[in-house]
């Protein structure tokens, strides 16, 4: 039976899923790490993405493959196909200010209904001004810009260097789908074109950009490999979870998202909701904070505990962790739109300051500012039937039980496993099929709503006051 591969290049690591195509079973897998910080070398993605395929055992048996990424990362090829500085991931907010400067320049309306997005320091557009700003020379040279997964998708099906790759810098070869597209702050995902009145003013001059590939057709032909259009990591991940109408997604990787697949596009002017597309080109509506999983890692590591410690420590509080609460602002924050802000642990008494009480406001505090999105979402017309986890941090039973106390809405868990790559792997097999399989998804587990709890409450008291 015909083997698929679907890779999640995200921003901690590249994880590699090989799928039977006709029963979706996993066959075999790999993956390995990515360097830290916020600015990367893509190289070093493509050294990972190598390892994870021979950790993997190759995909010479592989008929179809996509690769899911992390989302907005700039990178910018000169003539020669060569990277021209590292990468700008989406978690670097160097670029607030020029978010603020392309605001000004379209208004928060008029941006919105050009992009579907407000943007914020994680767009690609507002890492390009700061560029043309800041390195003039590096933006002059910028002959094509494009996102981590495209060039990914571009050095996988041959293309690279001059001098590096077998079919050479074909600049025009470059790829991507509208999904990731939409997060450029240069991509309309209501007419599927690029504005190229707002590149112009980011960069100066109009690159070459990935052409948009449609969900279900190769990009490129590799010998008898098919590689797909690829998507951004949060759409691979609705479409590898199924997700269907009264879902919402909440990933817990390095950024929290709260996302939904909708026949409806948004256009929200205040920034709080992005207005992206899904894989099958409907929209995905997504709220994106950028403090998840390393909260927890970081509290691991204040705490001296692993992750199954914290989570055990977590279970000994109360809802509401008798008043201590976490605003976990460590990177500063995307949603609400506060680059510079930092933590802080709030509500602390002689009584409280328990390791047990710190553990529950650490999980409470990240799953708080991902329950403002699901807020923000409703009040968009998005119907909540049920809250599917997913992402690393998901797997801790300790968070699956606090979501459903925080987020007042039942929670499914679904098996363990990579569900950007899966989606990618599905992705790959429309390519074969015509149209996407349903593969069966199993559930780990499913927590009944207990109604909010007090956390979000006394959580907002606290991040409100970042506002002021
Ligand atoms: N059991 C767990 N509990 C909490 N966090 C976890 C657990 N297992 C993994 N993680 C965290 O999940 C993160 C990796 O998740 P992943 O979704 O792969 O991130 P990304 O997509 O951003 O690279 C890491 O920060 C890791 O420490
Ligand atoms: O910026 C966004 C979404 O807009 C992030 O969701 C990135 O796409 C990174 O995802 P992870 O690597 O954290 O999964």
């Amino acid at each position: 039976m015909p083997l698929v591969a679907g890779i999640d290049s995200s921003t901690q690591s590249c994880k590699i899923v090989i799928r039977d195509l006709e029963s979706g079973a996993l066959v075999r897998e790999g993956r390995a790490s990515h360097p830290n910080g916020t600015e990367v070398n893509p190289q070093a993605w493509w050294n990972a993405l190598n390892e994870a395929i021979k950790q993997a055992g190759g995909i010479d048996d592989v008929s179809a493959i996509s690769i899911g990424g992390q989302q907005h990362g700039m990178v910018v090829l000169d003539t020669d196909g060569k990277v021209i500085r590292d990468a700008l991931l989406w978690n670097d907010t160097r670029s607030a200010g020029q978010a603020n400067e392309i605001v000004a320049k379209f208004g928060a309306q008029g941006i919105a209904d050009l992009t579907g997005s407000l943007p914020v320091a994680s767009f690609t557009a507002t890492k390009l001004l700061w560029l043309k700003q800041n390195e003039p020379e590096n933006a002059a040279k910028v002959a094509a810009v494009c996102l981590p997964h495209d060039w990914l998708t571009w050095r996988l099906a041959g293309y690279g260097p001059l001098g590096e790759s077998a079919l050479g810098p074909d600049l025009s070869a470059l790829t991507t789908d509208a999904s990731d597209a939409s997060g450029t702050g240069y991509f309309n995902p209501k007419t599927g074109e690029y504005v190229n009145e707002v590149l112009e003013f980011v960069l100066g001059h109009l690159p070459v950009l990935p052409k948009i590939i449609e969900p279900n057709k190769a990009a490129h032909t590799k010998g008898a490999l098919a590689i797909g259009a690829g998507a951004g990591d949060n759409a691979a991940a609705a479409f590898g979870v199924l997700a269907k109408a009264g879902d919402v997604v909440v990933s817990l990787g390095t950024s929290g998202t709260v996302f939904a697949v909708s026949k409806t596009a948004t256009n929200d002017s205040t920034g709080t909701i992005a207005g992206f597309a899904s894989v099958s080109s409907d929209f995905l509506p997504l709220v994106c904070t950028l403090n998840a999983a390393r909260v927890l890692d970081s509290m691991c590591s204040m705490l001296g505990v692993d992750h199954n410690e914290l989570g055990a420590l977590a279970l000994q509080a109360e809802p509401g962790a008798d008043g201590v609460v976490l605003v976990p602002y460590f990177e500063g924050e995307r949603t609400p739109n506060l680059p510079d802000a930092k933590a802080g642990l709030h509500g602390l008494t002689l009584k409280n300051n328990t390791r047990a009480n710190i553990a529950r406001a650490a999980i409470e505090g990240m799953l708080c500012g991902l329950a403002a999105g699901l807020e923000a979402l409703a009040a968009a017309g998005v119907k909540t039937e049920r809250v599917i986890l997913v992402g690393g941090a998901a797997a801790n039973p300790a968070v699956q039980q606090i979501a459903a106390e925080v987020f007042g809405a039942p929670i499914t868990v679904p098996a363990p496993g990579e569900y950007v790559a899966n989606g990618a792997a599905r992705q790959a097999a429309s390519i074969l099929l015509g149209s996407a399989p349903d593969w069966k998804i199993e559930t780990l587990a499913q927590i009944p709503t207990t109604g909010q709890g007090p956390a979000l409450a006394q959580y907002k008291k606290y991040a409100n006051a970042y506002l002021a």
